[in-house]
């Protein structure tokens, strides 16, 4: 059958951390094989791109993935909005953003507040939005609901005044409230991050007597009144509290660099759940070059100095920060009161959404960073964060097609007047930068182009959808992943080759190993066919492992299931709640738990579309078996029609 294949070819792709010549070949959004640049090309597949003639100019990474965007819609859509916001995204090559739980009016602090986020976004993203919670005081009994049908990628909280009176500061209690819910749910797998705006009060109260006769309009009053102490006691409050609760815990927007020791001690050392970001402002501008009244510098925590600047850096490249994000917090001009130039009453935000890759690219390219850097920080760093990284991030077999295609060396000078926020103004005004996107690539649709006038760019379709946390084991939401084709697994490594047939079988090392050996295969037929021999051979205490590795049928939250398991049991199209499927997983565990104290090992049934209620007589049935050997063999045949049926899902 003629399937739609998008094609990309490049001599610079960076592909799981090193950058190569390559094609990839994308089907239904989702990338689905990688191989040498030279392979034929049929006539009738869809080049996306091909850099033919500008080899040399041209890199291709996965899309970028911004984990720290403020689009304030619904409310204060004259400050941001979903389309101005994810218009900017798309031309900067970010494919995914999530969304922070402010400045939007209501602010996404319970279940329902979040349903009305997720209407005011309806057909207007051009990427893809992850939603963020909030966390504020007396909210924790929201947080399960926002997670487990709300589909929340993660939380935030502020340790001080978040600059609008309906987002409250939480303290320590609140906080613990918030991680004990977070431990329930990491009994079912389905945790989130906390991320935290990591600033204390108390430093900023205690100077408050200093800088109050000092001039607002120069730039070193507002840095006196934000000291460093308020980071570093903040960030030693979130690691022992992700130490004490084992929660995973991220530290947002770092500025001061006196805290750098800390969290790599507690990353490194004592291994806490905890990760950090910082954002291009901090890496790029300086404290001492801040021209004064210019407030559009004004952010919390603030820009620091240069020496802060470049320990910042060296914290990047040793990963004791993991990260680069935009917090692109815009608003109209008048709150920045940019004419009376007063740094202690205008709004704290910078807007800067479209030209982080260039932002960073620009002082990235001064240090010798690499591209596969550029990479990890940007796009495989943020999407973990988030827990969207087996469909985000990186370009790999897969994930989603999200692509940038950029040219590193091409500069330019920024115009505010071009960027496509609601809000123009931005600090970069004017600043001279390296790295010039050429192509922004969605799930294999090209949404953004450098060449087209912006009503082009505006009328093409907004294709952007709402990312939730997928784990490959437990989700619904992946993409119907897919198998390469039969010489590219042949090719591949043990762990890829393991990845790529767990896919048919709930894999089992003794299982696993011996059809890697038994490779090259014909086909996937073969493959089946050859593993069939092979569990049909293992003596009877082997065959036990094989058996075991399939998944229940049934409610196992502690069961970590593939995604193809999940869809086969039905689980995606059945509400938990439901009295009656509740009922039937009651019977099911009960009967499970019957079959495996009789036989001593897991029931398997090919479900083949049936619910799990016309499970319930056929596990009824097996349970009669009187003979051991023989009902341990159906079931690994059972096994083998499993495989076979997702041979039809999972190949063209
Ligand atoms: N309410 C905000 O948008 N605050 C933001 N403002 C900044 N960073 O100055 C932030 O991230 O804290
Ligand atoms: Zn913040
Ligand atoms: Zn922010």
């Amino acid at each position: 059958m003629d399937i739609d294949i998008g094609v990309i070819r490049g001599r610079n792709i960076v592909i799981e951390g090193e950058v190569r010549s390559a094609t990839v070949f994308i089907r239904d959004g989702v990338i689905f094989e990688i191989k040498p640049y030279h392979t034929k090309l049929l006539k009738e597949w869809n080049i996306l791109f091909n850099d033919e003639g500008m080899e040399e100019e041209i890199v291709i990474m996965g899309g970028l993935v911004d984990c720290h965007v403020h689009v304030n819609e619904p409310g204060r859509t004259e400050w941001e909005g979903w389309v101005s916001a994810t218009n900017a995204a798309a031309a900067g090559g970010v494919t995914t953003i999530c969304d922070m739980p402010l400045n939007s009016i209501p602010v996404t602090t319970t279940y329902q507040n979040l349903l009305d986020k997720i209407d005011s976004m309806k057909g207007k993203c051009r990427v893809d939005v992850g939603l963020l919670g909030g966390i504020v005081p007396g909210n924790a009994g929201e947080i399960k609901k926002m997670v487990t049908e709300g589909g929340v990628v993660g939380f935030k909280s502020f340790l001080v005044h978040s600059g609008i009176d309906d987002f409250q500061a939480v303290r320590r209690d609140d906080i613990q409230k918030a991680m004990d819910v977070m431990k329930e749910l990491q009994q079912q797998h389905k945790d989130v991050v906390m991320m935290f705006h990591a600033e204390v009060p108390e430093p900023i109260d205690e100077m408050e007597s200093v800088v109050k006769d000092m001039d607002p309009r120069v730039y070193n009053t507002f840095l006196t009144s934000r000291p460093r102490k308020a980071e570093n006691l903040a960030i030693d409050l979130v690691i022992d509290m992700a130490k004490q609760n084992q929660v995973k815990s991220h530290i947002v927007h770092l500025s001061s660099s006196d805290a750098i020791k800390a969290l790599e001690h507690a990353i490194t050392v004592d291994k806490v759940p905890i990760t950090a970001e910082t954002t291009f402002h901090y890496l790029f501008f300086v404290s001492e070059e801040v021209p004064d009244g210019n407030t559009l510098y004004k952010c919390c925590p603030p820009v620091r100095e240069n020496e802060n600047k470049e320990l910042l850096w060296q914290a990047l490249q040793n990963k004791t920060i993991a990260m680069v994000v935009s917090d692109h917090s815009p608003c109209t001009p008048n709150l920045k009161l940019l004419d009376q130039g007063d740094f202690m009453k205008a709004w704290g935000g910078i807007s800067s959404l479209q030209l982080g890759l260039s932002i960073v690219w620009t002082e990235a390219k001064k240090r010798g960073i690499p591209f596969s850097i550029m990479s990890q920080i940007m796009c495989d760093e943020p999407a973990k964060l988030v827990n969207i990284n087996d469909r985000k991030g990186s370009i790999k077999v897969g994930r989603d097609a999200d692509f940038v295609i950029w040219a590193p060396n091409q500069s330019f000078t920024v115009d505010q007047s071009t960027m496509l926020v609601k809000n123009q103004y931005s600090p970069y005004h004017s600043s001279k930068l390296y790295g010039k996107v050429q192509l922004t690539i969605l799930r294999g649709q090209v949404i953004f182009r450098h060449d087209q006038t912006v009503e082009e760019y505006k009328n093409t379709p907004t294709i952007g959808q709402r990312v939730v946390p997928t784990r490959v084991h437990s989700s619904p939401h992946y993409p119907n992943p897919f198998l390469p084709s039969i010489d590219l697994l042949n090719s591949l490594e043990q762990d890829d080759f393991f990845a790529s047939i767990h896919l048919l079988f709930e894999l089992a090392p003794v299982l696993a190993e011996k059809v890697y050996q038994a490779r090259p295969f014909s086909s996937y037929e073969a493959l089946v066919q050859k593993a069939e021999e092979i569990i049909n051979n293992l003596e009877e205490a082997m065959k036990l492992p094989v058996i075991n590795a399939h998944p229940r049928i049934g409610l196992n939250p502690n069961e970590t299931l593939s995604s193809l398991s999940y869809q086969e049991q039905g689980n995606h199209n059945e509400n938990q709640l439901d009295p009656e499927i509740v009922k039937v997983y009651k019977e099911l565990a009960e009967l499970n738990e019957q079959y495996e104290k009789k036989f001593g090992f897991k029931f398997v049934v090919f479900v083949n579309g049936r619910s799990k209620a016309e499970i319930v007589p056929v596990l009824k049935q097996r349970l009669l078996n009187t003979d051991p050997i023989a009902e341990l063999n159906l079931g690994l045949s059972e096994m083998i029609e499993i495989a076979y049926s997702r041979l039809k899902k999972l190949l063209p």
